[in-house]
């Protein structure tokens, strides 16, 4: 089937809304109506190949985007395309060329092994056979499904479902694929696989991906480019360390000796914690911690370490605090 002339961005909004109409209770009887803005004219465009972080604190308006994005809601206001499609219109025919993934619910049958959820996906969609093995063998193998395919889904881990989720939303050959949260819960191990798996998906076959997630290590090893939205508005737009610079945000090495040392003194961070064997060192953000690590290393008796993120909340409002709106594209 010939698809429609998309030559353009493949993502494209342009002054997007949505606004909720609710019922509030005010006093005892009386109950008012409001109109809830979750998404509040918001613009920007995604090129094929794009792996783009789409972040924002709790009811920013980052689902009701995703949303409108795959069709399930239809816009108040502004227009937008995806793949030269309008989602809303053409649902049916843009969910041949999207995938989907939430984190917080699956789409595959809870009382179904994976093979079988798989089978009924590939009718869903009508992939054909013989492009149906070659996709299922490659997310088998790269998502290390291979032993759990005769398993019904409620038997699986939150991790394995979620390879098991991320392969079902793979199986008709996506352009796009949005994930909501596609690290939520898992361990060490498992984010590390899931991100290992993106990064080679984008690269080898330039599936663009739209990534919404409260953890900025996924945004960090994935995407150059991130968008946050607060209030049903574009923020910022821009690559994660400008984020960092805007927010003069900090990391912290947390760093654990052989035994209890006075404060560690080193160029670059400053020590904001002492507890036993165990101290945390600020440093930037947007600096690179290599060095940081070497310098520790070398003068102190280093047993363990490990980095953590700021939090995405606390990024945003120090971003509030300096009043900055910066990065491209956002006035
Ligand atoms: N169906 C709905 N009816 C009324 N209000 C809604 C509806 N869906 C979302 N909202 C409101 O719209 C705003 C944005 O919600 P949305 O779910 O898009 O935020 P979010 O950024 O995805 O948040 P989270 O990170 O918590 O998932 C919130 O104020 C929310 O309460």
């Amino acid at each position: 089937m010939a698809e429609p002339d998309d030559g353009g961005a493949l993502i494209e909004l342009v002054g997007l809304e949505k606004v909720f109409e609710v019922r509030r209770r005010v006093g005892r009887l009386r109950r008012a109506r409001e109109s809830v803005r979750a998404v509040d004219g918001i613009s920007f465009t995604v090129e094929r190949g794009e792996m783009v972080g789409y972040i924002g604190p709790n009811g920013a308006g980052k689902s009701t985007t995703i949303k409108m994005l795959t069709g399930i809601l239809t816009p108040s206001g502004g227009r937008l395309r995806v793949a030269g499609l309008d989602p809303a219109r053409e649902r049916t025919r843009l969910a041949r060329r999207i995938g989907v993934v939430f984190g917080q619910r699956t789409t595959l049958w809870w009382d179904l092994p994976l093979r079988d959820s798989y089978g009924l996906v590939r009718r869903m969609y009508r992939v054909e056979e013989a492009r149906f093995r070659r996709n299922l063998g490659r997310c088998v193998e790269l998502l290390d499904l291979g032993a759990l395919l005769d398993v019904p889904v409620r038997q699986l881990s939150l991790g394995q479902r979620m390879r098991g989720d991320i392969a079902a939303a793979l199986l008709h050959d996506p352009d796009v694929l949005y994930l909501d949260e596609p690290t939520i819960g898992l361990d060490v191990i498992s984010k590390a696989k899931v991100r290992g798996f993106l990064r080679d998906l984008n690269a080898e076959r330039g599936t663009t991906v739209l990534l919404t997630t409260h953890d900025l290590t996924d945004i960090e090893q994935l995407c150059r480019r991130v968008m946050v939205i607060d209030h049903g508005q574009l923020m910022y737009d821009g690559p994660l360390s400008g984020l960092h610079e805007i927010g003069e945000s900090e990391r912290t090495l947390v760093v654990d000796l052989e035994r209890e040392l006075p404060p560690i003194e080193v160029e670059g961070a400053r020590t904001v914690r002492v507890e036993g064997p165990r101290q945390w060192l600020a440093f930037p953000a947007a600096a690179s911690a290599a060095p940081l690590v070497a310098r520790v290393a070398e003068g102190y008796p280093l047993v363990d370490l490990s980095l953590r993120e700021p939090d995405i909340e606390d990024v945003i409002a120090r971003m509030y605090a300096l009043g900055a709106t910066g990065g491209e594209g956002v006035g």
